[in-house]
């Protein structure tokens, strides 16, 4: 349906023109944005880095005004007519306008545009999900999870070409084998879009036709897309890009490809520092490689106790929290000593520490060195196994050397063209083909979150990248190289 603006808060201005001026004014109204898309033909933007809760505020930017005795470029032009509106007056007006246009449109819970996704569909967004174009997906479910957060659950409405729907299922499919990825959504009135990290289906039942994707989304405060998706309702739509790719934990840890074992215990480690939403990735990249042997363990961290309620608790309680839920699911169909999930809450004075990471990480360094280790939280068990460390000094060994990974900010899909064998036989694929990898250390969540556990992330040729490891967990690889040696650190 499409939303009608009301006339006595527009005058005679046309929602068009309302839109032009919109579009005109959205370089300062959003300042994070650094290209804007359209709507025919979307560019990659970047999204905005994780802003969410932990993150202190970033700068506003100003409009400077003109410096006192700078060169003038051209001559001063004659003063305007009197009759003409001042620039001010007019854009005053616009935004204005264009603050009523968006309240008035986005305050509906029913949509706004082409909310049921029909007249997109029949205009060629029935390609399915793509990394080009934005394609309308239904939401068909919607799950509270705090007061703040939700989870949303899309699917590819009914209308798709068949052609169309296999690209979704063949797209959603390749980036579950990827590891790590997200989807870029779009608030249609801004143009704007943002990246969310689907939660994988824990408890290995796939859904239903395999275009489903369900997304964990915590409202920024005055944050747009967040905003936006927090007002979609069951039977409207959102406009989906991607996917986009990240890191492929199973490669770098040393199993990818490797089939399902019930063997407990396995040899190599992934702990996750996720703040927030970040438990969406940690959730994924246990998903990658619990199949596989490897074992997880999460440290998160949320600003409030409601974010993970029941998580502590046996029986239903946990069932009233998705994400909850998932982890539990995931505890069962792996073993509690398989999946460890350790729970922080700044209301309650709990932080994730360098020791309770030191205790994660020294689990797997014991089992490694043939000591006692801690695994789980304080439980002293023995050696099981020594895994062989890859030679990370060699610029060619792709997954692991440090140098190579400070450039990197995504894994080219394992099998494609460009993808590479690794020379230090620590991956399935190796040009050795002997297996190893190294343990991970995955730190998820905003910004500031990621700087102060491994250094934030720079910015080369246009791209995100990794950059070098600093932060606590710079300070601890400093401290304690021979036990670093063997993990490697990813931002996210
Ligand atoms: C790879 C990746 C995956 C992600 N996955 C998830 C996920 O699964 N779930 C999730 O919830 N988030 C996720 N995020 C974060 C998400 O992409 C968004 O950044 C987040 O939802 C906030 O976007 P927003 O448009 O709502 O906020 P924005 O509009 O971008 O605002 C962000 C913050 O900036 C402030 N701000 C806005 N405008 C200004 C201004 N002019 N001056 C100063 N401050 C301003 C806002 O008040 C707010 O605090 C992910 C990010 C990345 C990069």
């Amino acid at each position: 349906m499409r939303h009608t603006v009301k006339p006595s808060l527009l005058g005679n201005v046309s929602t068009g023109t309302i839109q032009r001026w919109i579009c005109s004014l959205q370089p300062r109204l959003q300042h994070h944005i650094k290209q804007p898309l359209t709507a025919s033909e979307p560019t990659d933007i970047q999204s905005i880095r994780w802003q969410r809760t932990f993150s202190s505020s970033r700068p506003h930017r100003k409009l400077t005004p003109p410096q006192k005795g700078a060169p003038s470029p051209s001559p001063p032009p004659p003063p305007p007519p009197k009759t003409r509106r001042s620039p001010l007056l007019l854009l005053t007006l616009a935004v204005l306008a264009g603050s009523a246009v968006y309240w008035a449109t986005a305050g509906s819970t029913s949509g706004s545009f082409d909310d049921n996704g029909q007249r997109r569909l029949a205009a060629g967004g029935g390609i399915g999900l793509n990394k080009e174009t934005f394609v309308p997906f239904a939401v068909v479910a919607r799950e509270e999870v705090s007061p703040t957060a939700f989870v949303l659950t899309l699917r590819l409405p009914e209308g798709v070409s068949d052609e169309g729907r296999t690209r979704t299922v063949d797209a959603i499919k390749a980036a579950w084998q990827h590891g790590l990825w997200s989807v870029e959504v779009k608030q249609p009135q801004l143009q704007i879009a943002r990246d969310y990290t689907p939660l994988p289906n824990v408890d290995g039942v796939p859904n239903e036709d395999g275009t489903e994707m369900r997304l964990f989304v915590r409202v920024v405060h005055g944050g747009e897309v967040s905003r936006y998706l927090s007002r979609r309702t069951v039977g409207s739509t959102v406009d989906v890009r991607g996917p986009r790719l990240s890191f492929d934990v199973a490669a770098r840890v040393g199993e990818a490809g490797g089939k399902e074992t019930t063997t407990k215990g396995g040899e190599k480690q992934v702990v996750v520092l996720a703040g927030g939403t970040g438990i969406s990735t940690a959730l994924q990249a246990a998903h990658a490689v619990l199949g596989q042997g490897t074992s997880v363990s999460i440290l998160w961290a949320n600003r409030q106790a409601d974010d993970s309620i029941g998580l502590n608790e046996t029986g239903n309680g946990a069932a009233v929290n998705p994400v909850v839920r998932d982890i539990k699911a995931l505890q069962s169909r792996y073993g509690s000593d398989r999946v460890h999930i350790h729970n922080f809450v700044d209301a309650q004075q709990t932080w994730i520490t360098e020791a309770s990471v030191r205790k994660s990480i020294e689990g797997t360094d014991g089992a490694a060195s043939g000591g006692s280790w801690y695994w789980p939280w304080g439980k002293t068990q023995k050696k099981t196994a020594v895994v062989p460390q890859p030679d990370t000094t060699n610029p060619t060994c792709v997954y692991h050397s440090p140098r190579m990974l400070e450039r990197m900010e995504a894994d080219v899909l394992r099998g494609s063209p460009k993808a590479k064998k690794c020379s230090c036989g620590t991956t399935a694929e190796s040009t050795t083909g002997q297996a190893g990898g190294k343990n991970l250390v995955l730190v998820s969540g905003p910004d500031g979150f990621i700087a102060a556990w491994a250094g934030p992330k720079t910015w080369a040729g246009g791209q995100e990248r990794q950059g070098p490891m600093s932060g606590i967990l710079g300070h601890m690889a400093a401290k304690d190289p021979q036990t670093f040696a063997k993990w490697q650190v990813l931002k996210l």
